[in-house]
């Protein structure tokens, strides 16, 4: 069965206004998807419209089927048994997602709670492997600390864990790793990469960075105002961009390029 099926997928503002307009696209299990954009081009809002979580007040139309459910118009308790299993997330900024109150082993603990129903000495050792599946040193001493302990990277480890503990059969990753330094971006990324690679499942891995979404997605969809402009193989894309903003996108990946390439030299 398709994992995602993404048809003529509208979102609008409170206000009326379009934010995302006719977007379809699909993903069968494994696939990795790159979705790329400018700041504002509407690829957050259409993640979350994937899983069911639009800000309040904003409406959806259109058909989401996420792994055979149609999540559009979906009642609250559908939609939390379909994430978690068909699809986690991972988001921007740590920080965020991490309840502050709560040990990092809590905070892995509910998800294994949850979906694996694992309890006592077994979900501990799966709350240690889960920490250490991330390459998170120490998984004991870590488990004990709370989320404002952790440095950046760290905590994006951890929600990274909180999401795999899900065993979910597509992992949403909304600029997993704009909030972090470049050289723990780069170990992120190989990180998220082996993961998904060795569990098979789907990947969405949503960017603004063509040279960080192209390094590990098979596939790219350009968004532009709300709408996909270009899509094909990241190959296609960055050797022959059609669309005037795919160009603009594929020229700063360059010229980026070209200024460490100028500094090697
Ligand atoms: N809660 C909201 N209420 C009203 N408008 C919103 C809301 N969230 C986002 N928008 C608007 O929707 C559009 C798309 O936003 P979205 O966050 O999806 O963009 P994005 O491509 O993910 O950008 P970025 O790379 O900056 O995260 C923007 O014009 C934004 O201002």
């Amino acid at each position: 069965m398709t994992l995602l099926d993404v048809r003529d997928l509208c979102v609008r503002a409170p206000d009326g206004r379009s934010l995302v307009s006719g977007l379809s696209f699909s993903m069968e299990r494994g696939d990795r998807l790159g979705l790329i954009g400018e700041s504002g081009a509407g690829k957050t809002l259409a993640a979350l419209a994937v899983i069911g979580l639009l800000p309040r007040g904003m409406s959806a139309s259109g058909s989401v089927l996420l792994d055979g459910e149609q999540v559009l118009g979906a009642p609250g308790r559908r939609l939390d048994r379909l994430r978690g299993r068909a699809a986690a997330v991972v988001f921007q900024e740590p920080l965020t997602a991490l309840d502050p109150l709560k040990r990092v082993g809590a905070l892995v603990a509910e998800p294994l709670r949850r979906r694996r129903r694992l309890r006592g000495r077994a979900l501990r050792g799966a709350v240690l492997d889960a920490l250490s599946e991330v390459r998170l040193p120490g998984p004991e001493r870590l488990a004990r600390a709370f989320p404002y302990e952790l440095s950046g990277g760290q905590r994006q480890r951890v929600a990274i864990a909180m999401a795999l503990a899900c065993e979910p059969a597509l992992l949403i990753a909304d600029e997993p790793t704009a909030a972090l330094d470049t050289t723990v971006q780069a170990e992120m990324l190989a990180l998220l990469d082996g993961l998904v690679r060795s569990s098979g499942m789907g990947l969405l891995l949503i960017g603004h960075d063509l040279g960080v979404v192209a390094g590990v997605a098979d596939g790219l969809l350009v968004l532009h105002e709300g709408r996909a402009v270009e899509r094909g193989t990241a190959a296609e894309i960055v050797h022959a961009p059609a669309h005037p903003r795919t160009r603009e996108v594929v020229a700063a990946a360059r010229r980026l390029h070209g200024a460490l390439d100028g500094l090697a030299r």
